[in-house]
């Protein structure tokens, strides 16, 4: 990734917000974990989160994704529009670029808020209703079922997709095959598109550690999100498998998704992302650019000042190719 390619990056016209956080401040008793955070996320955007270690970082994350309810402030997402409740199927063309298929409509779902596209509106009150909405993630620890297959993770996360009741799924009515075949086709696709689509069959205990991150991306894509939410999607992985991680997200942004990632790694969040967000305590230093931010010395000082002796840890490789 050269310099002009990341600023280029950084003038691409972008669109709507499909998130917006504004005041978010989040208490554990007498601890303030994140203190008064704004960001917006707009369509086809990167963004970054970074901060040194317990900065507040996944606090903020789990506070976007709805897994907290923030003290204070708000979080806002542009959730899928109203679909029809009545009709169970809708051919439509898919995000990440398949062809026409018909994908199975979500249920109607109390309490989540389906506003007009473009419409922000507040987080649905549940975790499961957030995905509904169109948000997905992963975590820092891989969370994938050990014994299942590769296919298998991608279609469990696929089933938030699907509208066969209980009473259907015991049955194995021809409803349930219906979809049953449609989730493992996608499944199978996004396998491909994540580049394990040969590993289907494996078991997700015996893949490659950059692999197993790979196969866990593909389960968030297999919810249909417009945001994805990444955190340390290369902690652990070597050299290549970063490089190839890069890749991913610039492909899945290519396919029309927004993404936040939270990384240590500074040179690959500066090669990555449109904007970039610090924490420091909590509390936003800076927003801006790659540029704007590596080169801005409370960065610097705010990660020499933790004592982290790690130099990925570092703001490094400015745009301007000057070392800060
Ligand atoms: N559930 C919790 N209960 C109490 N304190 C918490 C909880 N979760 C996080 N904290 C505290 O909040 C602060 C921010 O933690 P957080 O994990 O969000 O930071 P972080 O920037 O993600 O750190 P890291 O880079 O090490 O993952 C830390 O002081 C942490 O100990």
């Amino acid at each position: 990734m050269t310099v002009t390619e990341t600023q280029d990056r950084v003038q691409r016209p972008i669109g709507e917000p499909v998130l917006e956080a504004s005041g978010v401040t989040m208490r554990f008793g007498g601890l303030l974990a994140v203190n008064g955070v704004d960001l917006t996320v707009r369509e086809g955007e990167i963004v970054g989160l970074i901060g040194p270690n317990g900065a507040g970082k996944t606090t903020f994350f789990n506070c976007l994704t709805g897994l907290y309810k923030p003290t204070s402030g708000q979080v806002r997402f542009a959730a899928s529009p109203r679909r029809k409740e009545q009709t169970r199927f809708l051919s439509r063309q898919s995000v990440l670029g398949a062809k026409t298929e018909q994908v199975p409509l979500l249920n109607e779902s109390p309490g989540l808020t389906r506003p007009e596209p473009g419409v922000l509106a507040p987080l649905p009150p549940k975790p499961r209703a957030v995905v509904r909405a169109g948000m997905a993630r992963t975590f820092q620890n891989i969370r994938l079922f050990a014994n299942m297959t590769a296919l298998e993770n991608v279609m469990v996360g696929r089933y938030c997709r699907t509208s066969a009741g209980a009473l259907t799924s015991v049955l194995h009515g021809p409803k349930f095959r219906h979809e049953e075949a449609a989730t493992r086709k996608r499944a199978q696709e996004l396998l491909d598109f994540v580049g394990l689509g040969r590993s289907a069959e494996n078991l997700a205990r015996n893949m490659p550690y950059g692999d197993q991150r790979r196969l866990e991306i593909a389960r968030a894509l297999a919810t249909d999100p417009k945001l994805i939410l990444l955190d340390e999607p290369t902690a652990g992985m070597n050299p290549q498998e970063t490089r190839q991680a890069m890749d991913l997200i610039f492909k899945i942004r290519d396919a029309g998704l927004s993404v936040v990632v939270i990384e240590h790694d500074m040179r690959f969040i500066f090669n990555l992302c449109d904007r970039v967000l610090c924490l420091v305590q909590g509390q936003a230093l800076i927003e801006g650019t790659p540029a704007e931010v590596q080169s801005d010395p409370r960065v610097i000082e705010a990660y020499i000042g933790t004592g982290e002796d790690d130099d990925d840890d570092r703001p490094q490789d400015t745009a301007a190719g000057e070392t800060p």
